[in-house]
């Protein structure tokens, strides 16, 4: 240690920040809850760049929008890379999917087979159909139960996803595939939270055998792992068993097979991009729709602005669609607003790797230093989004010449070469289902004994965030908005 430190005396400094203790560095400086707020407090005291050290791994916090296009955009030749989890990536066996791929050709490849389904709007209208009709699915589920609202948005998001990425329409109830990927989901996130194991902080102790006491972490990971195979490998199969029997219906595995035959590791990776798409975009999705009807509980105005531009545009006989989407320049301002106040990956879900040594700025950036872009700060910043905490489109508006605040949706999905491949998805998802419960719902405070309850603002400290629960009522608009809910809604 003392070697180290003496050595380190000659090279370039590391970027400011906590100091830390000898040997265990900055253990007690990185908070479990919402550490995205502690990150923003070096920001201001250390600059945009700042530097912590636990057990030997350097971390470093980006806290500008520049910063991280600088390094993760600019350079991302190296710092592209991602963690090594002992727990979630190696022992259960995640790193297989896209999210903790290390950088490298199958990780390139994989992101390439998501581009081309999904990779800009033009190329996803195909599945334009699948998410109104699911979407106008979640309006009837939502009518008929809204107590049950977050229930309802996890199955929606659910599928639409195993329909773009399986081909596979979902059961109304207890749908098996749902049942198994939503399991899979909750023990993905269990075991890649940030020591949540003591196995990512000692990574030798993977080594202890499962009989071994206190090693029922290995237990765990077996078990764990067979979840995250079947969740990859059943709906596969289903694809398959459907294309030999030519009744699949075209999707992302579909159009990765048709006329192809493959090697055992071509195969494997058309597999795991499937299952991918799953992990990365079914919670995120969900997050975000959920802060929609929070935001609409609180911002009533902001509600009654867009419903009446809905009604101008749209009318009152027919549901909004995409084909809408452009005359709709509030309610566009309104679903950037709610990707920027309620941030689904406030940390930006999986920290970037640097692969080499680098220098930035003056500063030293080590090989294996884990990079931590702080987007909720980049999206809450008082310098860039006024009185952030306000839920205001019209900061996304060209107003009496005052110049629109930036897009949030060029930072809430990351940066450089890991950025999300799935945005443009996520963008349709979040749009549809705004505009469409928009057109047919009134959302509101609940009111109990006379009076009015306010939710609460407050969002889980977990990799994705997700607004606590909250109450709010979700009635029709009139007896047209009932008809149009309950119309057909069928492939
Ligand atoms: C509101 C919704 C979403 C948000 C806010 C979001 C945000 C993010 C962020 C911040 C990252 C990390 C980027 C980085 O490391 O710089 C990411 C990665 C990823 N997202 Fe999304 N995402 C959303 C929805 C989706 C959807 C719908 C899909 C696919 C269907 C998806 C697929 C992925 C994948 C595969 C990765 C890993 C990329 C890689 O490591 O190369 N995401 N997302």
């Amino acid at each position: 240690y003392l070697v180290k430190q003496v050595l380190n005396k000659n090279l370039t400094p590391y970027p400011p920040g906590p100091r830390g203790w000898p040997l265990v560095g900055n253990i007690q400086d990185i908070p479990q809850i919402k550490p995205w707020l502690t990150f923003a407090e070096w920001g201001k005291k250390y600059g945009a760049i700042s530097h912590v050290e636990i057990l030997g791994q350097h971390i470093i916090v980006l806290n500008s929008v520049k910063s991280a296009v600088d390094m993760l955009d600019k350079k991302g030749a190296v710092y592209s890379d991602r963690p090594v989890l002992p727990m979630g990536g190696e022992l259960v066996g995640w790193k297989s999917t896209l999210v903790l791929l290390p950088y490298g050709d199958l990780c390139r490849q994989q992101r390439k087979n998501i581009h081309q389904t999904m990779g800009n709007r033009a190329t996803l209208e195909i599945y334009h159909p699948i998410e109104e009709i699911e979407f106008h699915r979640f309006l009837k589920r939502v009518f008929l139960n809204p107590e049950q609202l977050q229930a309802h948005i996890q199955h929606t998001a659910g599928a639409i996803i195993l329909r773009i990425s399986h081909g596979y329409e979902v059961k109304e109830n207890n749908d098996p595939f749902i049942d198994l990927v939503d399991r899979a989901m909750d023990q993905f996130l269990r075991c890649t939270t940030p020591g949540a194991f003591m196995v990512d902080i000692m990574p030798s102790l993977a080594n202890v055998p499962e009989w071994f006491p206190g090693a029922g972490f290995k237990r765990l990971a077996r078990e764990w792992s067979k979840t995250r195979e079947d969740m990859a490998a059943i709906p596969y199969k289903f694809v398959k068993d459907q294309m030999a029997a030519g009744t699949a219906l075209t999707s992302f595995t579909s159009n990765l097979l048709v006329g192809r035959s493959l090697s055992a590791e071509e195969d494997d990776m058309v597999m795991w991009s499937a299952a991918t798409l799953y992990a990365a975009g079914s919670e995120t999705t969900v997050s975000t729709i959920y802060s929609f009807f929070l935001a609409m509980t609180l911002f009533p105005d902001v509600q009654k602005k867009a419903q009446a531009e809905i009604d101008a545009v749209v009318g009152p006989d027919r549901l909004p669609s995409f084909a809408d989407r452009d005359s709709l320049p509030y309610t566009e301002a309104l679903v950037k607003e709610v990707f920027r106040w309620s941030v689904v990956g406030p940390t930006g879900m999986y920290p970037h790797r640097v692969t080499e040594d680098d220098i930035h700025d003056g500063y030293h950036i080590p090989k294996g230093s884990l990079v931590i872009p702080n987007i909720w700060f980049m999206l809450n910043d008082p310098q860039t989004y006024a009185n952030p905490s306000q839920f205001n489109p019209e900061r996304f508006l060209d107003n009496n010449g005052k110049d629109p605040e930036p897009e949030p949706r060029t930072i809430c999905f990351g940066f450089g070469r890991r950025i999300c491949p799935g945005l443009h998805l996520a963008d349709a998802s979040v749009w549809i289902s705004t505009v469409m419960s928009l057109a047919v719902f009134d959302i509101s405070k609940v009111v109990q004994k006379g009076v009015k309850i306010t939710p609460e603002v407050d969002h889980t400290s977990s990799t994705i965030s997700h607004p606590k629960p909250f109450k709010c009522s979700i009635k029709p608009r009139s007896t047209k908005a009932v008809a149009l809910i309950q119309q057909d809604a069928n492939y």
